[in-house]
């Protein structure tokens, strides 16, 4: 049976994540082995023909599943029929940056493509916000859709997530097929906060398994937290390849569906759990099934762990207030 190919929006295609994401996009570990897709690649002006570039190359890729490739800086053009949309395309850090300083410089991107995907996107659309600060990019983005349910409107912290998991299976000496149940929650920033609490290896509590509070605050934490920055620091660029590699497992889980009894972590838009309050993206646990998804509710959350939440939660707040003041929502 011929499928019909879903149509997956990629924004700043020519840049890093962008070179690292489109290949693996069009050989299926986006949505399945099974799935065809079409590609719609936006970019700004300047770096078309760079986008160029890379279509080429994908085309000589000659992939069974790839069946088009639009390139374009026209924002009806990049959504019109979008199914999956990965907002990629804005600046990133530079060492010495917290991600909350791109605000204003990146902030401006996401009003009118969630305008965009608001009035051209297909019915089922489904949004990664990716680029910094990608939490409030995505309140950003679905606050200018008002006609498309806010629960499509997602923000990345699946790299936190992946980094908190080979954290902890490397300490535990376990593989990292072992950790199960792990929590990113907050901002995709410095104040996020990896619950070892809740989290399992091979079925048993994380912490009670790793037992060492001074490992968990003092290195655990902020190892994951300031990765990103360790990153930049390293490289002089940030993440890229563990980005897009992030960025297709959460749209993978998404459609494919947690494992059963495990979950994962995303950016979503708060419903008012754990006393996130209602309206900002922050990270949670959740379980996904065929692109729709459930917080996971009544997990415990010690003292410790809601100090954290709480610190996390309040950045988010003052994020929202200053794109109140920008006038982008
Ligand atoms: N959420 C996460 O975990 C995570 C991880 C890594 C990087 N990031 C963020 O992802 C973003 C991209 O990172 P990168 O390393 O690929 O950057 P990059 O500079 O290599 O590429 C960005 C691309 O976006 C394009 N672009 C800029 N404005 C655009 C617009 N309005 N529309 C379409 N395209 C536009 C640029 O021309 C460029 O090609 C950054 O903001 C970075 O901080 C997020
Ligand atoms: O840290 C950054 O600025 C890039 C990205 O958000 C990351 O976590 O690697």
């Amino acid at each position: 049976m011929t499928r019909t190919p879903v149509n997956v929006t990629v924004t700043g295609a020519a840049g890093q994540i962008g070179y690292s994401l489109l290949f693996r996009i069009a050989s299926g570990h986006l949505l399945g082995p099974d799935v065809p897709v079409s590609l719609r690649l936006l970019e700004i002006t300047p770096a078309l023909k760079a986008a160029e570039g890379t279509a080429m190359e994908l085309d000589d890729c000659a992939f069974p599943l790839l069946r088009g490739i639009e390139i374009t800086d026209d924002l009806k053009t990049a959504f019109d029929g979008a199914n999956v949309a990965l907002l990629v395309g804005a600046m990133p850090r530079k060492a010495g940056m917290e991600r909350g300083d791109l605000l204003s410089a990146n902030g401006g991107i996401f009003k009118p493509q969630g305008r965009a995907i608001n009035d051209h996107a297909a019915d089922d659309i489904r949004v990664l916000v990716v680029g910094n600060p990608a939490n409030t990019n995505a309140l950003i983005a679905a606050n200018n859709a008002p006609d498309v349910p806010k629960t499509r409107f997602t923000a990345m912290t699946r790299l936190d997530h992946n980094r908190a998991v080979a954290q902890v299976a490397k300490k535990a000496g376990v593989p990292v097929t072992e950790i199960s149940n792990l929590t990113i929650w907050g901002n995709h920033s410095a104040t996020q906060y990896p619950d070892l609490f809740n989290a399992r290896i091979n079925g048993k509590s994380a912490a009670a398994v790793i037992d060492d509070q001074a490992w968990l605050e003092g290195d655990f934490i902020p190892t994951v937290a300031k990765r990103g920055a360790a990153i930049i620091e390293a490289r002089g660029l940030s993440s890229a390849a563990s980005a897009a590699s992030a960025a297709l497992n959460h749209v993978n889980t998404w459609f494919n569906g947690t494992a059963p009894g495990d979950w994962t972590s995303m950016g979503i838009v708060s419903d008012g759990s754990y006393g996130v309050p209602e309206g900002l993206v922050s990270s949670f646990p959740v379980t996904t099934k065929d692109g729709d998804y459930e917080i996971v509710q009544g997990l415990d959350v010690n003292e410790f762990s809601r100090g954290r939440i709480d610190a996390s939660v309040a950045e988010l707040a003052s994020e929202r207030d200053e794109v109140v003041k920008l006038g982008l929502i």
